[in-house]
């Protein structure tokens, strides 16, 4: 039996479509992604953490989900939004229907509406909170629950998805250094992509103090991506400072580069519809390359991108930004052992053009010399 669900944006406009997933009501943040591939590892990214996620995709679940693409635990996303979902699976990798793991998953979503209109909505006047609702709600009383929701700016949300205990994810092959990674969401393509250099990853709680993160023997410590609003996030930001007053390297991705641009004296802003997909243009200014990559950010850091900014720890500059809109994609210390990028170098899912990053910070952790920091 098909329920009809409805979608309610924060500012009244309404869409009606059935339900998909499972049955019942939710509020988020709305936010379009324009990933064709991966929705996979979108729905099991921390990052979507109490965001509603349209698809403008426009065909879902064709490939089914299977036990091998999650990047957590668990699916995250508050609310899915898709037009057209696959009526059965076909891939040789499957294990399930798409629709079948939202609804064990207990996510809320919606399908058959025009989510070509939603996006364009959205792109014009800006993310907004909205509520997907199956369970017979009236989209008056929805939209009074997503008025009563707090939006993503201001929302500190890291402690709701780290890890409560840390874990390690060994070196592939011989070991060659020790990574501390502060889990803010982390996904587990970054500690692959690290062990495939032979780094030992050690993923330590979002509440890990310095003392924490040295005590695993160190080399270098990793900032990882996740949700909500960087301005929010001061621990981690005095965690990142106190690790660059240390000259221990450091590397940050996405919500772990906003922490680090903040520690370098940055500030941070929200963008009117942020960056979702697999296929963002990015130049990378040390080179001169363009590589295609992987984003999912709504907010981004505010630097000069003209001539290297003076900060406390020396000259830092943009080193990457997006070709689209000219965001800030990515920034490099000039005197400490310090970089980031905004988007997904872990790509998963997306092109592998990023991959160097994970090379940069090794042959960082090599330059530094700091091996056995931690342990000093
Ligand atoms: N993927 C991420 O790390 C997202 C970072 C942050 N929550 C943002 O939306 O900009």
């Amino acid at each position: 039996m098909t329920h009809e669900a409805i979608l309610v944006l924060e500012d009244g406009r309404t869409f009606v479509g059935e339900a998909y997933g499972a049955v019942g009501e939710t509020v988020g943040e709305a936010v379009f992604t324009t990933a064709m591939t991966g929705y996979q590892e979108t729905l099991t990214d921390p990052s979507y953490h109490r965001q509603v996620v349209v698809q403008t995709a426009p065909h879902v679940g064709n490939t089914g989900v299977n036990g091998e693409d999650d990047e957590s635990d668990q699916f995250w996303v508050a609310g899915y939004v898709v037009r057209d979902p696959s009526p059965r699976a076909a891939n040789w990798r499957s294990t399930g229907e798409l629709g079948d793991r939202l609804a064990a998953e207990g996510v809320v979503g919606i399908s058959g509406i025009d989510t070509r209109a939603l996006t364009r909505h959205l792109r014009e006047r800006g993310a907004m909170r909205a509520g997907v609702a199956s369970n017979g709600t009236d989209a008056a009383s929805l939209r009074e629950r997503v008025l009563a929701a707090a939006p993503m700016a201001g929302a500190d949300l890291s402690a709701e998805v780290s890890t409560a205990a840390a874990y390690t994810v060994a070196a592939q092959g011989t070991h060659r250094y020790t990574v501390a990674a502060l889990d803010l969401g982390i996904k587990r393509n970054v500690t692959r992509r690290l062990a495939a250099r032979g780094v030992t990853t050690h993923v330590l709680p979002a509440s890990s103090t310095l003392d924490g993160l040295l005590a695993v023997g160190a080399d270098a410590v990793f900032l990882s991506p996740g949700p909500g609003d960087p301005a929010t996030a001061d621990g981690p930001v005095a965690l990142a400072t106190e690790v660059l007053r240390r000259g221990i390297p450091l590397f940050g991705i996405c919500f772990g580069s906003q922490i680090l641009g903040r520690a370098l004296g940055f500030g941070t802003y929200k963008l009117g519809y942020g960056h979702r997909g697999v296929n963002q243009p990015v130049l990378d200014r040390t080179t001169g390359k363009v590589e295609v990559t992987s984003h999912n950010h709504g907010f981004a850091v505010d630097a000069p991108t003209d001539a290297a900014a003076d900060t406390a720890f020396g000259r830092v500059e943009v080193s990457h930004v997006c070709l689209n809109d000219g965001v800030v994609e990515g920034l490099r210390a000039l005197d400490a052992p310090a970089f980031t990028v905004q988007y997904h170098p872990e790509a998963a899912a997306g092109p592998r053009d990023a991959d160097y990053l994970f090379d940069r910070f090794r042959d960082l952790i090599e330059g530094a010399g700091t091996k056995g920091a931690g342990n000093a």
